[in-house]
């Protein structure tokens, strides 16, 4: 049972902000995958295989004069993660509108409320990326479109996909704990039009969208951008997260090239989200 995936830093951050913000920017940079915030700074988890003992190495904020931050890590065994989660998690509510919550919380007085058991995936809405993709969702009309959501995480954004009317969904991710997280989800929220798919952009072929929604990072949505274009319709939108500000040339660049065109940026913490039209 004690198979070890991830490893979790806290940190305490003094004073907080706008340390907690850089730092988690950085963190997420360096290849940490989660982040909860705490009152007394930041919990950041790593996958195991993505660790190495200079991680922190090139965390410039901890080098900084301004701030004073302190740090302990321990492994994180799978079986203690719900133990972990429960600990941190807070339910989120985007726009008064959605709230993203877990089993044991109370029902929340939103239009949408999804529950989300998270295990070891990302997409809890804590997540800047995620809170303003379900911003986007909430904001355009999903009813009846065809959607796919690549890199899912928890399935929280096919979730509410499909709660805003949108049918048929594929969601798809390589790591099976997402797959079977979102499998979970899917069925937790009495979702009845989501397909859950374990795989990559690979899996796309004679398929077709009217939706596609990426949270993933800059690198995979560059490598894989022809293959979502592939098989998004006409007069089809394109949602991508999972970058920086900084990083907006390059994908909106690499979408022009597809014939896409940027309408609508999204910006929280440093983090983009970024709506495309073809
Ligand atoms: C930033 S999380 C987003 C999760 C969720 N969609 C959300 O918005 O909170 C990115 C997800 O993409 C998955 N992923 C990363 N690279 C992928 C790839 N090449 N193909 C499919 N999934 C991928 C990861 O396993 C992870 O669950």
């Amino acid at each position: 049972m004690s198979n070890t995936i991830y490893i979790g830093y806290y940190f305490k951050v003094q004073p907080l902000q706008p340390a907690v913000e850089i730092l988690i920017a950085e963190l997420g940079y360096a290849g940490f995958e989660s982040f909860v915030e705490t009152e007394e700074g930041v919990t950041a988890y790593i996958q195991k295989e993505e660790w190495s003992e200079t991680i922190l190495d090139d965390i410039q904020i901890l080098n900084s004069d301004e701030f004073e931050i302190s740090f302990s890590f321990e492994d994180i065994e799978q079986t203690n993660w719900n133990e972990e989660w429960e600990k941190n998690f807070t339910p989120i509510v985007v726009d008064e509108k959605c709230s993203v919550r877990a089993p044991f919380h109370d029902k929340p007085n939103t239009e949408y409320d999804i529950i989300i058991e998270p295990k070891m995936s990302f997409g809890t809405g804590h997540h800047e990326t995620t809170h303003m993709m379900i911003q986007y969702i909430l904001n355009n009309d999903f009813k009846d479109k065809s959607v796919l959501d690549m890199g899912c995480g928890t399935g929280v954004l096919a979730i509410l996909a499909e709660m805003k009317g949108a049918k048929p969904i594929d969601a798809i991710d390589y790591d099976n704990w997402c797959y079977l997280n979102s499998l979970e989800n899917v069925e937790r929220n009495n979702c009845e039009h989501i397909t859950v798919l374990e795989g990559d952009a690979s899996l796309l072929v004679d398929k077709h969208y009217d939706v596609i929604i990426a949270n993933i990072n800059r690198n995979i949505l560059l490598n894989d951008l022809d293959k979502y274009v592939a098989c998004l319709n006409k007069n089809g939108m394109l949602l991508l997260s999972g970058f920086y500000k900084d990083d907006i040339p390059v994908l909106e660049a690499e979408c022009n090239k597809h014939m896409l065109k940027l309408v609508e940026t999204l910006e929280k913490n440093h983090w983009v989200a970024l709506k495309f039209l073809n």
